[in-house]
């Protein structure tokens, strides 16, 4: 069985309601094992910042798919939530990427593993590290105060698959 971690983020919309969505959407792919899903935070936007605040989560996911089947799954489950692609690292209804699969590296057209920005992403690293126990991935997380980079802890995941907002 192969261990992947998948980042999603959502900025249009009812943005809780597409992170469930799309986590829902991974975990009933039968190949697909969702093993946790991160607190999700609420982060300000990084590259293209003349937009909303996105909400960000981690998930890790255990699968008998390869690495370009996962990415086909990942890239449907955003179709299907309405992902259009207008801008640059701009707003979407849901994006998820894959982050790491086992130790591999991998340099095609289509997927690169690790993902080649995740080491300068705050949004991804600190949800990544709350749910991996890679001493990488905390030391990647380590280096960057989420106050800093704008990063809020916004909701807790409740193991019941559902999400509340615990915020006024
Ligand atoms: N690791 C990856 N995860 C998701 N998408 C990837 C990865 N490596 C390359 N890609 C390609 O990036 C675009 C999608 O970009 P987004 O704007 O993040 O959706 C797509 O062409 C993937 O094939
Ligand atoms: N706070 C925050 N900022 C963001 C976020 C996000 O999820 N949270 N996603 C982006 C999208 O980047 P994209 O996945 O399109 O670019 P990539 O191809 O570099 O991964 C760009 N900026």
């Amino acid at each position: 069985m192969n261990t992947a971690y998948l980042s999603i983020g959502s900025n249009i919309g009812d943005r809780l309601q597409f992170l469930k969505d799309a986590v829902e959407k991974v975990a009933a792919h039968s190949d697909i094992q969702v093993e946790r899903v991160s607190d999700i935070y609420e982060t300000d936007p990084v590259g293209y910042t003349d937009q909303a605040a996105f909400l960000n989560i981690a998930v890790k996911l255990t699968t008998s798919l390869a690495p370009h089947d996962l990415l086909a799954v990942c890239q449907s489950v955003e179709q299907e939530l309405g992902r259009k692609r207008l801008i640059r690292w701009g707003p979407r209804t849901v994006d998820l990427d894959i982050l790491v699969y086992n130790d591999e590296n991998i340099e095609s057209d289509d997927l690169t593993l690790p993902h080649p920005r995740m080491a300068e992403r705050a949004f991804v690293l600190i949800p990544l590290a709350s749910i991996s126990a890679d001493p990488a991935h905390q030391e990647l997380a380590a280096a960057f105060d989420p106050e800093k980079e704008g990063i809020r802890l916004w909701t807790a995941f409740d193991g019941d698959g559902a999400f509340v907002h615990t915020e006024s």
